[in-house]
């Protein structure tokens, strides 16, 4: 399991606790400045001379708090949430990649852009600046204005001592259900998000099959249980932050009962009401702060779970290493067993048996078979793409292998031209010639459906694989969608890779038997050399 500090949530370094002084500086600041008000009224309720300096002093004060709250109290705090949540999107993004494919299909999509989108941004803005400064700063701007007004009188202080913990109390049912709920939000808020790609990315598909009615009736289902929990959430949201105002009238009539009493007893001026009346409003702040941002914190932990999830995924090796060969006389790939397509590992599920199934390096190795015999499976299993564990029986697979040029199914097309599709690799002018590219390379290529056609979109694939640097080349059925020209044209030179190139090809035709030095064929769910 990952560590606790790959996503830190109270961090206290000696800049956090700058930062919790600035943040607690606003309220501080705006106590003194009460202070100073009700200093201002004494005097002029006393009819002395020399309020200018008091009220010059109540005024600077009352603008360096305002000053505080924006940049310190807020600005600061907050900045830095969003730089965390950027550096965590980013080493989110990083893990994602680098996670084996088997951790990947543990979830469906919808769950890694939630965890890429949302959870990188609770993580940063709510739980480390929440934890690490929020909450820190609102626990200094308590004990300081319960210390200022200790220093006018203890009586106040102490009925805000006694106040913080029923004002905690009242907020606890809400709070707890608001974070319990938050665990619950998120697998319903995945399957919408998953729901939501589905729509944008399927629109096309969707309009062919005249399907508009049942996507949108799924969209909806998944949008109301949604949403449905999301309005039970902006009740209790709404309830913790009107609760504190409500209790808050008790505290302050109770505060300023206490300095009504001094005046009249003769023990404090009149503006001493005053300053109890605004202590009593600017302490809900803090107080407020401090039972919203550890609810917020306790409801939004299974986000930084779900990080460190991802985290440890990245981590964890693809097994894949175990079957690595270096020998230079090795074969280029072995693989002799049982290959499992699917999950279940029973009398339904899918398998291959490749029994002594090799490939030399610089040999041209084809492989055929009917649709859905384990074809591609096998391919991936080369490339280390799938698990180990999908294999019953033994593998020696080389490094080229593993990192082998790999044209899949579906070709990806990234938004750009096509030297930024070929993802670093420089064009391999033989393959661009062979494939005839047309104006392929000029224009501006988009991942919309119909910007590449289905022949222009596998010659862009095939481009890709073949200029690749890697010695060894695994092709999904390359003459797929191309026309009979080039078919011709790109099976001449794959069979002229032969030596320098290892290349093994799943081919639904005979195109390349002639050229191929190994032909092997599924037949009744085993793979055997015919060639
Ligand atoms: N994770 C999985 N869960 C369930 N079924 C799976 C999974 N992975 C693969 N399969 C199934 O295993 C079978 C083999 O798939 P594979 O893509 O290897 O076939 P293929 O021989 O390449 O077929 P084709 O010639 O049609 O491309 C398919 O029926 C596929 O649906």
């Amino acid at each position: 399991m990952i560590k606790k500090s790959t996503y830190p949530i109270v961090d206290i370094s000696i800049r956090n606790v700058a930062r919790s002084v600035g943040v607690a500086a606003s309220t501080l600041l705006a106590a003194a400045t009460s202070i100073v008000v009700g200093r201002v009224v004494d005097v002029l309720a006393s009819g002395a001379p020399g309020v200018g300096t008091p009220l010059s002093l109540a005024l600077v004060l009352a603008v360096a708090s305002v000053a505080a709250t924006v940049l310190l109290g807020e600005w600061v705090p907050t900045w830095l949430g969003v730089r965390r949540f950027l550096d965590s999107a980013v080493a989110c993004a990083r893990n994602i990649l680098a996670a084996p494919q088997r951790a990947f299909a543990r979830r469906e999509k919808g769950h890694f852009v939630n965890v890429l989108m949302n959870s990188t941004d609770t993580y940063g803005t709510l739980l480390y600046a929440g934890a690490s400064v929020r909450i820190p700063g609102a626990v200094l701007a308590l004990v300081g204005t319960v210390a200022i007004t200790a220093l006018i009188d203890p009586l106040m202080a102490a009925l805000i001592v006694v106040y913080a913990p029923v004002l905690w109390l009242a907020l606890r049912l809400p709070t707890r259900s608001l974070a319990e709920l938050e665990r619950d939000i998120l697998p319903v808020q995945d399957a919408w998000l998953g729901e939501s790609k589905r729509i944008v990315e399927n629109k096309r598909a969707v309009n062919a099959a005249g399907a508009e009615g049942y996507f949108s009736a799924r969209y909806r289902d998944r949008s109301e249980a949604f949403l449905c929990t999301v309005t039970r959430y902006r009740f209790l949201e709404l309830l913790i932050s009107n609760l504190p105002a409500l209790l808050s009238c008790a505290l302050a009539a109770a505060m300023m009962g206490v300095a009504a009493w001094r005046c009249v007893l003769g023990a404090a001026g009149v503006g001493q009401v005053l300053v109890a009346y605004s202590l009593a409003q600017l302490v809900q702040a803090p107080l407020t702060a401090i039972a919203q941002r550890v609810a917020q914190v306790r409801g939004n932990i299974p986000h930084v779970e779900r990080l460190r999830e991802v985290a440890a995924a990245a981590a964890e090796p693809s097994g894949f290493e175990a079957l690595s060969t270096m020998g230079s006389g090795d074969p280029a790939a072995r693989v002799d067993g049982t290959l499992w397509a699917t999950p279940a590992r029973d009398e339904d599920g899918k398998r291959l048996w490749a029994g002594e199934f090799e490939v030399r390096p610089g040999e041209l190795v084809v492989v055929k078979g009917a649709n859905g015999s384990g074809k591609s499976r096998l391919l991936d299993f080369l490339r280390g793409l799938s698990d180990p564990a999908d294999l019953d029986g033994q593998a020696a697979l080389s490094l080229e292998a593993l990192h082998a040029a790999y044209l899949t199914y579906p070709v990806p097309v990234f938004p750009g031209n096509l030297a930024y599709n070929l993802l670093g690799a420089a064009a391999d002018p033989e393959a661009a010639r062979v494939l005839d590219l047309g104006d392929l390379t000029e224009r501006a290529i988009t991942d919309q459906p119909l910007n590449l056609s289905l022949g222009e979109r596998q010659k862009l694939g095939l481009l890709r694989a073949l200029s690749r640097p890697e010695p060894v080349v695994l092709l999904d059925e390359p003459l797929a969608n191309l026309d009979a020209g080039v078919r011709a044209r790109l099976c001449d030179h794959l069979a002229g890779l032969r030596g320098r190139k290892t290349v093994v090809a799943i081919m639904h035709s005979g195109e390349l038997d002639a050229a191929a030095d190994r032909i092997y064929e599924v037949r009744d769910g085993r793979l055997s050399r015919v060639k």
